[in-house]
């Protein structure tokens, strides 16, 4: 089953209430065991997917209903983050060990891509974003050390974090797709701030490392329009071409990023200036 979400606009976005919020951008439950989850944005057909592979392999679907094609990489691409334990994808009969926040990019005409976990009681829990593909690129496994590590913010501004880059302009090569995660330091907890806009691309931030007990406020919405949502562990929210997208948690934490659009310059943002945000 693929959850379908509509694009939407500024104008409406700010006639949203707390409910109509959370139904349009949160994805309040991507990783379901021995299940495969999966939400299609019409922003920028951006697919966000969550599977949890237990005691037997599962398969990529290939939600004909929205995608018409005879499989799912026919006109796509992939990115995989691996945030549980150690286990493994099978691409058309190679396969790649994934341990903890291990990255696989595949690329656009693979048939066959299958899950496992090395143990059903530990299980592997794979985050994967999908965009539309017209190139066919190698699959790519890239390691914690393989990433491009930007080290952002400081302490005295509670924003000291490591975004580390695996599919990117220099790194995995992709056709739009954009991926990597970033990690909070101890004692910080601001995400992406000052926050920006980049409406050449679309993004979905999926939150994890966070305790179970504590939540980020996500804020998304026109610079000066912004609206907040409370979210939990390994719970993801879509962010349309004109939100900022931002969080401050209750605690430190780490985020998946991912982006699709017109280009793959991760440095094309629009800052906003703090005093200027409303
Ligand atoms: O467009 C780039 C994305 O919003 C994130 O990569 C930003 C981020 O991870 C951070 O500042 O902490
Ligand atoms: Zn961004």
């Amino acid at each position: 089953m693929i959850q379908t979400r509509f694009a939407t606009s500024p104008n409406e976005f700010k006639t949203f209430d707390t409910k109509q919020i959370r139904e349009q951008y949160l994805i309040p439950e991507v990783m379901k065991k021995g299940e495969v989850t999966a939400v299609y944005s019409l922003h920028d057909r951006m697919i966000a997917m969550g599977v949890v592979p237990t005691n037997k392999a599962l398969q990529l679907p290939v939600f004909e209903e929205m995608t018409k094609a005879d499989f799912f990489l026919e006109r796509r691409e992939l990115g995989i983050l691996n945030v549980g334990a150690k286990g493994s994808v099978t691409v058309d009969g190679e396969t790649f060990t994934l341990e903890n926040k291990e990255c696989l990019y595949v690329g656009k005409g693979k048939k066959k891509v299958a899950f496992s976990s090395d143990s059903a009681d530990n299980p592997a829990e794979f985050y994967i974003n999908s965009c539309p593909a017209h190139k066919e690129y190698p699959t790519v496994k890239a390691t914690l050390s393989d990433a491009n590590k930007v080290e952002l913010g400081s302490p005295d501004n509670c924003n000291e974090r490591v975004i580390y880059q695996f599919i990117h302009e220099g790194g995995i090569q992709s056709c739009q797709l954009v991926m990597g995660f970033t990690t909070l330091s101890k004692g910080s907890i601001w995400n992406t701030f000052p926050p920006h806009t980049h409406l050449r691309r679309m993004e979905v931030y999926f939150y994890f490392e966070l305790p179970e007990d504590q939540i980020v406020m996500h804020f998304m919405g026109e610079p000066q329009q912004t609206r907040h949502l409370s979210i939990s562990n390994k719970q993801a929210v879509i962010s349309p071409e004109w939100s900022i997208h931002a969080g401050a948690g209750t605690s430190n934490y780490s985020f998946i990023w991912s982006m699709a659009g017109e280009n793959k310059a991760f440095t094309d943002m629009d800052g906003q200036a703090l005093n200027q945000l409303r």
